[in-house]
């Protein structure tokens, strides 16, 4: 006989909540997956009523999830929120043209208007074009600080608050993880902040902080959400991969590694003595960059010299590097801005 939910419901159980380990019926597993949600936006009052929220929007389970989840928790609680989708096409065929389309239909089902913008209008290259040039070794360098940058210009051209993304518990565990062994002090520090965003900067929230994983997987598949699930076709960073195989032999043999590393991440504090890198400008695009000059800059300085590794390495090197060949033939190092807006239904 099917167990029976354990709220008492009377209705038969149908999943095991890998975060509880609860046996739960479709109902109640997705109020308690939006109320754990719901709680977490409240305790760290990641929103203000009347704010315009743009939500990462990349067509994968996630950011799908996190869509569907802001638009309920919006209208239930009434959080006074006006929503949007913001999606940066990176140019990989056959990956982000596809999970593009699963984004547009999601802004036709819930009704929220999507923005689109693209490496190649803002940095003159897609991904694709890339690859073709620094190969499969160090692409995802260009593509995490490409993204990351054009969310902020796309934010910035909305004019929202704030923008939110579909970073979940496992992402910030390996995040945790990824910094301890690297060394990397600055990174480590701020990468368990439910909400980041230094002076001049749009503020980053992530709702899902605390919400596994598999939880999402199970909420969009008893939702029947319309997602993408395919993987980058250029391959998911390798240093990432290790960290996340890492923490699934970690929670084979302990259920709650996840959240204790998050906890552990919270409560490191960084020694007084700590250098730390000050948050300023960059000298050609005016974008924040604890730099001289940003590394969107400087890598792109490497594309269009044809020196795709001239903003690979150590900070130091790469800003000296940058300094010495700058100006020389081929290079557009500035980043130029635009924008393709599809309104929403
Ligand atoms: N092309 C993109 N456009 C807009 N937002 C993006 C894009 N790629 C990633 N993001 C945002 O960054 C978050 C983390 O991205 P990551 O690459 O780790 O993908 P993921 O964990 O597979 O998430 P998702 O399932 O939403 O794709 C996403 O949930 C989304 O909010």
């Amino acid at each position: 006989m099917a167990p029976k939910c354990k709220t008492g419901c009377g209705k038969n159980a149908i999943l095991k909540r890998p975060k509880t380990g609860d046996a739960l019926c479709r109902e109640c597993f997705f109020w308690a997956f939006e109320t754990e949600v719901h709680n977490t936006v409240t305790a760290a009052r990641l929103f203000r009523r009347g704010q315009y929220v743009a939500v990462a929007a990349s067509g994968g389970k996630d950011s799908t999830v996190l869509a569907h989840v802001m638009k309920e928790l919006n209208q239930r609680y009434d959080y006074g929120l006006r929503l949007v989708l913001l999606s940066i096409d990176e140019g990989i065929t056959g990956y982000r043209d596809d999970s593009l389309e699963t984004v547009k239909r999601n802004r036709d089902q819930y009704g929220i208007p999507l923005t689109v913008l693209s490496y190649e209008d803002l940095y003159g290259w897609t991904m694709d074009d890339i690859v073709k040039q620094v190969g499969l070794r160090n692409n995802c360098t260009f593509c995490g600080v490409f993204r990351r940058q054009a969310l902020d210009r796309g934010a910035a051209q909305l004019g929202v608050d704030q923008i939110v993304t579909g970073h979940n518990a496992d992402d910030i565990a390996e995040t945790v993880v990824m910094n301890v062994l690297r060394g990397d002090i600055a990174r480590l520090q701020r990468c368990t902040a439910i909400s980041t965003g230094t002076e001049g900067s749009i503020p980053r929230s992530k709702p899902f902080k605390y919400t596994y994983e598999k939880e999402i997987v199970m909420y969009a598949y008893f939702k029947k959400l319309d997602y993408f699930s395919t993987e980058c076709i250029y391959s998911p960073n390798a240093y990432r991969g290790y960290a996340r195989a890492y923490l699934k032999d970690l929670e084979a043999i302990r259920a709650t590694s996840i959240i204790d590393i998050i906890h552990s991440g919270e409560s490191l504090a960084v020694r007084d003595a700590a250098r730390l890198p000050t948050q300023g400008t960059c000298s050609r695009c005016q974008y924040i960059s604890s730099q001289p000059v940003c590394k969107a800059c400087v890598l792109l300085q490497g594309l269009n010299q044809g020196r795709p590794r001239l903003g690979i390495g150590k900070s130091s090197k790469v800003q000296e590097r940058a300094r010495e060949t700058e100006g020389e033939s081929g290079d557009r190092s500035e980043v130029d801005s635009a924008t393709v807006t599809v309104g929403a239904g």
